[in-house]
């Protein structure tokens, strides 16, 4: 996947998480959850025009999504509420990541938008201004911004930079969408897992709270599942459905895929320790 970023076009990486702890529940309903996110090589392309009449607009279709409600044009208002920023811009989103997979896709285009409209529209708004305002467009978005491997808290805000080890993950994508709100929703999620500090992670049980309830519901996400940990610790990422397994080589992983069932859809990819456009703030 071409992931060089130049003038007018910039990867949005999808994202893992190698964990998800659901330790409590705020006042207003949102959970409280703990963490590590990993950016992938992989995800979507984002394609931005400049113009001059202040108008933001999206040139590609996107099945189920309306203009209005698509995370890259939200966020590209946001953007112009937040400076008075009079400049506009055409945007064509290149998708490659399925909606309601647990990759973060929308999340990650609403921080591509962020971070290339603060570049482009030259801005230069600081690192921790853009996490604020991508929290308004979803609890996802702000690690984006981040842009590093990352220890999350509190609804995903809260976040703290991790090292991890170089990893390939075969990735499989199982052919439902999973609506985040329905699974935290739940009566039957458990909502009490034990708070750990991040200098627990390498010695913690970690596990993805949201996969029995997704498994549960929907059993393809449980047969994939079955399927990938005969190569080890296979896991959910995020609400769900994609579920991932970690390799210590490109070639392991290959050899992984290339024994999937025809009928999934699957792929690999490097874990990244940096977001591609990590320097387009400060
Ligand atoms: C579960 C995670 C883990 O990374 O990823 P995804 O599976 O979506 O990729 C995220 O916390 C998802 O973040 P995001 O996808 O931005 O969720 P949002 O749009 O903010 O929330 C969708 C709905 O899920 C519920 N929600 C979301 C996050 C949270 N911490 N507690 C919640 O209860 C709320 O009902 C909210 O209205
Ligand atoms: N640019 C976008 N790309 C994907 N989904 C979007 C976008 N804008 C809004 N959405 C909405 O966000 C929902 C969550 O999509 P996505 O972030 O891709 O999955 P997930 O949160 O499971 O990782 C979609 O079902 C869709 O309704």
């Amino acid at each position: 996947m071409d992931f060089t970023v130049n003038a007018k076009s910039y990867p949005a990486p999808a994202k893992l998480n190698l964990f998800l702890h659901v330790v409590g529940r705020r006042p207003d309903g949102y959970h409280l959850l703990q963490s590590v996110f990993r950016f992938l090589d992989y995800g979507d392309r984002l394609h931005f025009k400049l113009r001059q009449d202040g108008r933001v607009t999206r040139t590609t279709d996107l099945p189920g999504v309306p203009q209005e409600k698509d995370l890259v044009v939200r966020a590209a208002r946001l953007l112009q509420e937040a400076t008075g920023c009079t400049l506009g811009v055409d945007i064509a989103v290149e998708k490659h990541l399925p909606m309601g997979g647990g990759l973060g896709g929308g999340s990650s285009d609403a921080a591509t938008v962020l971070l290339a409209l603060n570049r482009l529209w030259h801005l230069a708004l600081p690192r921790v201004e853009l996490q604020r305002l991508g929290l308004q467009l979803g609890a996802d978005v702000p690690v984006f911004v981040f842009g590093e491997s990352a220890f999350a808290e509190g609804v995903g805000e809260l976040l703290q930079p991790v090292s991890l080890p170089p990893a390939w993950y075969v990735v499989i994508v199982p052919a439902v969408a999973v609506a985040t709100a329905e699974i935290f929703a739940a009566p039957e999620l458990t909502r009490d897992t034990t708070s750990i500090k991040m200098c627990d992670l390498s010695t913690a049980q970690l596990r993805n709270d949201l996969q029995a309830v997704v498994c549960a519901r929907y059993p393809e996400v449980a047969t994939c599942l079955n399927w990938l940990e005969q190569f080890g610790n296979a896991r959910m990422t995020g609400s769900g459905a994609c579920v991932f397994a970690e390799f210590a080589t490109q070639h392991e992983a290959h050899q992984a895929l290339a024994r999937k069932p025809a009928k999934w859809q699957g792929f690999v990819a490097q874990g990244l320790d940096r977001h591609p456009l990590r320097d387009y703030a400060d």
